[in-house]
């Protein structure tokens, strides 16, 4: 165990990480803390959720000069919402050193930017569109940047964003320390980061899998027409606290979300083409509990850290293993436990095996479930709800008409209705859902995939792996005003009941 004391923090910053609740570093924050105090340029890589932000974080806060008003540093994110939450998480490390932290992206104001950069913040959070849109307009000036950090580095090094970093780092001294984090770095992407560092040192936290083993991950093959029902049946047995649904698609997020609500589930859908007041809307509602399944692209795949997310359901199969990383890393964060289905139709079972060698993980093989076994969910999930309230004990003013109903009828009786009433019975409302084409082979490599992001058409457009940027899908008119799209976020803490009901769905699945 590593106290934050021993890695060396200032007082300020031993009081702020005490108020968040971090009583010893992670990993990762152990291992990189030290050097990137040294201003050794690093590559962090680490699985999801365990605490890369504070680990960039911490150094890059400590090395602040309070009593400058210039921005000394920057860190880079693929997609809106992350920028936001880096932002808050950098904001509260940094809140009694009195370092102030700035997210800039597109989609917000960008007067309202420039009147909060002439306020003099320490560090930038921005996604690359809107950084370069200030640094072109002169609101934004980099030159006294020391130092530099690329989260999700190797989303951001992909071939869809980095020209836009070559550009950005172009105004920012040569003389510089740069910081990668991600938790994951395929080979090409670390060689290309070579050209943006001296003397990297890659800082990989030693794991036998590249996911987290407190995330069970499971497999149901599916016909495309089948998926539906079974998503929805699925859903009905795990009773999930929150849950992620990722489609490939913008239009498959739209439809699902729609036939989601349809039958009756608390759902909304989040993707690039949506404004960002509605991206916001959706996602605040999601971390407040006001909607329990977020349905989502890619855009919502890296970063974002929202607690209470018990569950995954990868609906397509995501384009990548890399993807299927950060997409099924949404939960079991900071130890905590969760779940990831993924659903693979007939034709897409290569897909499966290449993401279970490069993760070095098996998934388990699930069956459809049936109606009745869906039922029988929707009935626990009824009956947990119910023994809660005998617990509460604060019905007093129903006794008197539970008594008098038990004169005239038997208590088995009264009870079943009573249970049929609160339970959700399997619903068949029609939906509609335009088939999605398997995922080719060639659609997975990397090298293609940024290609295909160019590509992408209309009706069923991609958000390639972040649903960013004008080449990710996060298309047109994004040059000046909210160019690079995206989403993340910030989190609460996961209910005991809900990790026992995630626990008891491991049991039920024997
Ligand atoms: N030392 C710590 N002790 C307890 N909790 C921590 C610690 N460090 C970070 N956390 C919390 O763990 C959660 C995950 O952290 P973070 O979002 O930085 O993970 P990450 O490694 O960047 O994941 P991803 O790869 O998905 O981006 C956050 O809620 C964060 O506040
Ligand atoms: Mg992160």
């Amino acid at each position: 165990m590593t106290t934050f004391q021993e890695l060396g923090l200032s007082p300020e910053l031993l009081q702020s990480i005490n108020n968040m609740g971090f009583e010893e570093a992670t990993p990762i924050q152990r291992d990189t803390i030290p050097t990137a105090f040294k201003g050794t340029d690093l590559i962090g890589q680490a699985q999801t959720g365990t605490g890369k932000t504070a680990a960039f974080g911490i150094p890059l806060i400590e090395k602040m000069d309070t009593k400058s008003r210039l921005v000394q540093g920057i860190v880079l994110a693929p997609t809106r919402e992350l920028a936001v939450q880096v932002a808050e998480e950098l904001n509260k490390i940094g809140q009694f050193k009195g370092i102030k932290t700035l997210p800039i992206y597109g989609g917000q104001s960008i007067v309202r930017q420039i009147k909060a950069l002439k306020n003099g913040p320490h560090i930038i959070v921005g996604t690359p569109g809107r950084v370069q849109d200030h640094i072109n307009r002169k609101t934004l000036k980099l030159d006294r940047v020391h130092t530099v950090v690329l989260d999700e580095a190797d989303e951001m090094l992909n071939m869809g964003f980095v020209e836009d970093i070559e550009k950005i780092l172009e105004n920012v001294p040569t003389e510089r320390h740069t910081m990668l984090f991600s938790a994951t770095m395929p080979k090409q992407i670390q060689n290309l980061a070579a050209k943006f560092m001296k003397d990297v040192l890659l800082i990989k936290v030693k794991a036998s899998e590249m996911t987290v083993k407190n995330i069970e991950q499971e497999y149901v093959e599916v016909k495309e027409r089948q998926k539906f029902d079974a998503l929805c049946r699925f859903m009905d047995i795990h009773s999930p606290e929150l849950a992620i649904v990722f489609g490939r698609t913008k239009r498959r997020v739209d439809e699902l979300s729609e036939a989601l609500s349809k039958r009756g589930y608390s759902a909304e859908g989040i993707h690039g083409d949506l404004p960002q007041a509605k991206r916001d809307k959706v996602l605040r509602a999601f971390k407040n509990n006001t909607i329990e399944v977020l349905v989502a692209t890619d855009v919502a795949a890296r970063g974002l850290d929202i607690s209470g997310v018990s569950h995954v359901y990868n609906f397509d199969i995501p384009q990548d293993p890399e993807s299927y990383v950060h997409r099924i890393g949404r939960t079991g964060r900071a130890g905590k436990t969760g779940y990831a289905l993924t659903f693979i139709t007939p034709r897409e079972i290569d897909h499966l095996y290449t993401i279970e060698k490069i993760t070095k993980r098996k998934m388990v093989k699930r069956v459809i479930p049936s109606v009745s076994e869906a039922m029988e969910g929707q009935q626990q999930i009824t009956l947990e709800k119910l023994m809660e309230v005998v617990e509460e004990d604060n019905f007093s003013g129903y006794k008197q008409t539970a008594v008098e109903l038990l004169e005239e009828n038997d208590s088995v009786t009264l009870l079943a209705a009573a249970l049929k009433l609160l339970t959700k019975e399997p619903d068949t409302t029609p939906i509609s859902l335009t088939d999605e084409p398997p995922l080719s082979v060639k659609k997975r490599r990397p090298n293609n995939r940024f290609s295909d992001r160019r590509r992408s058409g209309s009706g069923g457009k991609r958000e390639g792996g972040g649903g960013r940027d004008r080449r990710s899908g996060f298309s047109k008119g994004e040059r000046s005003g909210s160019r690079e799209g995206g989403s993340r976020s910030g989190g609460r803490d996961q209910s005991y009941r809900s990790q026992k009901r995630v626990r008891e769905d491991f049991k039920n699945r024997g």
